[in-house]
This record gives structure tokens, C-alpha cells and sequence, in this order.
């Protein structure tokens, strides 16, 4: 494996359900995501995007092919090393999923919790470090209800991110965001990611996104039929 590349995914096949409602969902993809890039994965509604996402974010098992993800092979990979490796990606989704209960501070703490033992105040600090690149600083107290759309996803982002993941995997971030505020987070996810050489496969339908892009996949009916660079 080149070590330029964080992620190399060769011939992936994928099929839901059993029997006669068996179906293909994956046609031998192939995704290779240098590090520090920023790609986006686009197509239609059903053509595959999610299943790549979970895939390649050991979320689900790999049935064929042979995805290497920081230098370790996932299929056959053992629940515990699924899980191990789970702990070194940052995963954004359309719905930020931020704990109505718990302030911004205690959302983004969530995002270290996987990461055992760190004492509270160097999480907290870790928190209030991420959340103030975000522009939040001055929000670390709220709840979720007292954010904006906008705010709560860059939120999201910070959980994401304080972790300092080798690989961030974002579904539809700015989905339920104006166009101003997709932007903003988009922006955000990019150089957020330029600082800290943080790769990131984001899967959307939105226009507004592609040119940030390094890299522009497009899936259609569960094959990638378009490649294409920008750098
Ligand atoms: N759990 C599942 N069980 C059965 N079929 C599934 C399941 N998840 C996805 N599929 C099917 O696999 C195909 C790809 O779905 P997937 O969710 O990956 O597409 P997508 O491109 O992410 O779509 P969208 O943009 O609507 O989220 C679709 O035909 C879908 O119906």
C-alpha cells in the first residue's frame, strides 16, 4: 500500500438482503483517498454513497474486495480491530445528532469518549479548543436548541474533529443547511482539515460543495463512472 494513501479500496462488491430480495448495491468500487485530501462522493438518490460510507468507516461488514484502511485490511478484520480503527475516524451525518441535553462543550466531549482515560479538564480544554476554531467560543455553554442550524453542524464538526481523526467521513453535512451556512461548514470541514492533514470522504448531492473538492467520484447505480480532479 502507497503510505501517501490513508485509504485503498479494490473491487468492493456489496449486496443487501437474502434469497430472492438479494440485491446488489456495490459493482467493483474502487476508491483510493490520499492523505490529507478532501473528496467528495456524488450521485443519485440509491446509487451506493452511504454503503461506500459505511464500509470504509467500519460500520458495517465488507462482504467482497479488499478495503485497506490505515495500512489494515478490513475484510475479515475482527470486531475488535473494526472497533480500534472506529476510534481513529470522525463521522459527520445529515442530522448533526448532538444531545439535546447536553451543552456544546458536553456534545464535543462525546467525540473524546472513545478515547479512554483522558482526565476532564484536558478534555474540556481539548473541547473549548475545538469549538473556538469553529467560532464558537462564545457558545461553549449553549444547548443544542439555542444554536442555530449552522452552529449545531459546526458542532457536530468539532466532536468530529477533536479526536484528531486520520480520516473524517461526512453524510450529507450541509444537507439541512441554507446555502450560506453549508458553505460556512464546508469551509470550515476544509481548512479544519488542511490544518491538521485530516482526509475526508463527504458523500452529497449539493452542488454548492463540489468546489472545494480535490477529488469528485460519481456513483451511479452502485459503480463509480466518473473520476474527476481538481488539484
Ligand atoms: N439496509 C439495507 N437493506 C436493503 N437494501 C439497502 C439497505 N441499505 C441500502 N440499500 C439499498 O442499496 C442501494 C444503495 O443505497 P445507499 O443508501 O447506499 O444509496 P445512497 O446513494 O446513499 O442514497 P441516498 O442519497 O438516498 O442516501 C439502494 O438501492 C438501497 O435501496
Amino acid at each position: 500500500m502507497d503510505t501517501e494513501n490513508i485509504l485503498e479500496a479494490v473491487g468492493l462488491n456489496h449486496w443487501f438482503g437474502a434469497g430472492e430480495v438479494r440485491k446488489q448495491a456495490l459493482f467493483d468500487v474502487n476508491l483510493t483517498l490520499k492523505r490529507g485530501s478532501f473528496t467528495v462522493l456524488m450521485g443519485p438518490s440509491g446509487s451506493g454513497k452511504t454503503t461506500v460510507l459505511t464500509l470504509v468507516g467500519c460500520l458495517r461488514g465488507v462482504q467482497e474486495g479488499s478495503v485497506r484502511l490505515l495500512e489494515q485490511e478490513l475484510c475479515g478484520a475482527s470486531e475488535a480491530q473494526l472497533v480500534a480503527l472506529r476510534r481513529r475516524l470522525g463521522f459527520i451525518f445529515q442530522a448533526h445528532n448532538l444531545h439535546e441535553s447536553l451543552t456544546a462543550t458536553q456534545n464535543v466531549i462525546m467525540g473524546l469518549q472513545v478515547h479512554r482515560g483522558i482526565p476532564d479538564a484536558k478534555a474540556k480544554a481539548a473541547a473549548a479548543h475545538a469549538l473556538g476554531l469553529l467560532g464558537l467560543s462564545d457558545r461553549v455553554d449553549y444547548l443544542p436548541a439555542n444554536l442555530s442550524g449552522g452552529q449545531k453542524q459546526r458542532v457536530a464538526i468539532a466532536r468530529a474533529l477533536v479526536g484528531n481523526p486520520a480520516l473524517v467521513l461526512a453524510d450529507e453535512p450541509t444537507a439541512a443547511l441554507d446555502k450560506d451556512s453549508a458553505a460556512e461548514v464546508v469551509d470550515l470541514l476544509k481548512r479544519m482539515g488542511a490544518a491538521r492533514g485530516t482526509t475526508t470522504l463527504l458523500v452529497t448531492h449539493d452542488n454548492r460543495i463540489l468546489d472545494r473538492a480535490d477529488r469528485i467520484l460519481t456513483l451511479e447505480d452502485g459503480r463509480i463512472v466518473k473520476t474527476e480532479d481538481r488539484t
